[in-house]
């Protein structure tokens, strides 16, 4: 454990002020602020490297000046940013250094447990195939795993890392951070280490330091540090935080104030193309979206927009991967590409364009009722994946919030029920009335340009139109899809 008690400390001046945390045993914590916020002079200052210190720092209740440099080297060992050692070293004996702190006698020697113990940090740093390599031929990554490997090997309680992920490629920066996450928890070893990188510091840190001027601005877990107005206030920067897309940990963005000569797009009717197998819309910019679809559901950026015709026994294992070949064969590229399925005729697709109050919505339904089911009355169909008979696009020249997304998905539902409540479609199974068919698809697309939409609710001026265009589309698509039956 290392308790830091109104910490004072500087160069000629102090830079930290009145610091004080508590970092527990086997914790990972994160060091993180702008440039010259401090994070290196306090590491120094836990490292006693630092002459100008006053107020307390305590390791395992000893106060860390009362230590001798050889005790301080078994409690704690440091990855500076910047390394001094002669590189004419090679890698094994570099690693075997931090092995000095348990030299012991008059004839200074290394014994067997020295070399394991060497072995097993270069094993764990991914540097034994290069041990008798000299330091000098190594890449800056190589290096820097390297002095880990050799700050590893002093064995220490406290690991002090400044920037530890400098130099590393993508998966080494991986590799380490897992590596030393593991250590914490399987051998307790205590982390504090400095990160520029807040996501990094966000996914492997239980928690973080914020430092601003040299004085403690936050010191809490991640999801409380990182809130993107106090980042944006602390590095006078547009920061935006999102949550990660598999764990409760923020992620952050940055918002660039340059943005280049962005083109105007607009969502027209005259980029939607039918033919016989497929609705196709090509929109001349990347439309911000969010979606049920086959082929790239959930949120993201796509300018080609498929909903392909397939039979209604089409049963194909990989859809996703049978929308991409088709994409692919049409010249489209796949990551731009959003994909939908239907066994409803194309060609009785219908469109809808309502201008808002400086908004545009555009949609565009494809609408069967075979497999029609009243919700409430679910549990009496057997399961089976059929192709999506009720596909329904709203592309909207507007800026929407992520809320304004999910209330409008909600009202174009309710809009979709209404139009099948009028025209009497009825669950085969329990012949109430339907609520929509058993694999319905619905994208909201948008420019994310012009005029701000907060909401999409159906009262809202962004769902009063998508209600009015979803309700009016479906409605005229069922109704082509009963005529086309002979059931109209
Ligand atoms: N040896 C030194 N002598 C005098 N001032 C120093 C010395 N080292 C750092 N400073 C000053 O202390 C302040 C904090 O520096 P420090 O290196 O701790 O910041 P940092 O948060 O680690 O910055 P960075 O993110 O740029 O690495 C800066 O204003 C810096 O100029």
């Amino acid at each position: 454990m290392i308790e830091v008690n109104h910490l004072y400390a500087g160069y000629e001046k102090d830079i930290l002020r009145d610091v004080s945390f508590l970092v527990q045993k086997g914790e990972v914590l994160g060091i993180i602020g702008p440039n010259g916020s401090g994070k290196t002079t306090l590491l120094k200052a836990l490292n006693q490297t630092l002459s100008k210190v006053r107020g307390e720092i305590l390791i395992d209740g000893r106060a860390a000046d009362a230590l001798t440099s050889k005790e301080m080297a078994r409690e704690m060992a440091v990855l500076p940013q910047h390394h001094q050692l002669s590189f004419s070293f090679s890698v094994e004996q570099t690693v075997l250094m931090g092995r000095y702190p348990y030299q012991k006698g008059l004839f200074k020697h290394w014994k067997v447990e020295d070399y394991n113990i060497v072995d097993k940090v270069m094993e764990q740093t991914g540097i034994k195939r290069f041990r008798n390599k000299l330091l000098l031929s190594l890449s800056g990554g190589e290096r820097q795993r390297v002095f880990l490997a050799q700050a590893l090997a002093q064995q220490p309680q406290i690991l002090l890392l400044d920037e530890p992920t400098n130099h590393l490629d993508f998966s080494y920066q991986k590799n380490m951070l897992d590596a030393l996450k593991e250590m914490s928890i399987q051998e307790s070893l205590t982390v504090i280490a400095i990160f520029h990188d807040l996501n990094l510091a966000s996914l492997y840190c239980d928690r973080l330091l914020l430092l601003e001027e040299g004085r403690v601005r936050a010191f809490h877990t991640p999801e409380k540090v990182l809130e993107g107005t106090k980042l944006s206030e602390v590095y006078q920067s547009s920061i935006n935080v999102h949550a990660h897309p598999y764990f409760s940990k923020p992620l952050t963005n940055v918002v660039p104030s340059y943005t280049g000569n962005i083109e105007k797009v607009s969502v027209d009717p005259n980029y939607l193309d039918i033919c016989s197998d497929r609705v196709y819309y090509h929109s001349p910019s990347p439309l911000k979206c969010y979606s049920s679809a086959v082929l790239h559901p959930g949120f993201g950026w796509y300018r080609h927009f498929i909903n392909l015709h397939v039979d209604q026994s089409f049963n194909c294992e990989n859809p996703v991967a049978y929308l991409e070949d088709y994409a692919d064969e049409q010249g489209y590229q796949t990551y731009e590409t959003l994909g939908m399925m239907t066994a409803a005729m194309v060609e009785d697709v219908c469109d809808k364009v309502i201008e808002g109050d400086g908004f545009r919505v555009l949609v565009v339904v494809t609408a069967g009722t075979s497999n029609a089911v009243d919700v409430i009355h679910a549990n009496q169909h057997i399961q089976q994946a059929v192709p999506g008979t009720i596909n329904t696009w709203i592309f909207v020249d507007g800026d929407l919030s992520e809320q304004a997304y999910v209330q409008s998905v909600m009202t174009a539902t309710e809009a979709k029920v209404k139009a099948m409540v009028e025209l009497n479609i009825r669950d085969d199974v329990s012949g109430t009335l339907a609520t929509g068919t058993s694999t319905d698809s619905t994208l909201i697309g948008s420019t994310q340009q012009g005029k701000r939409l907060e909401y999409g609710g159906s009262i809202s001026p962004l769902g009063r139109v998508i209600g009015r265009a979803v309700f009016d589309t479906t409605k005229l698509a069922i109704e082509r899809y009963l005529k086309r039956r002979g059931e109209a």
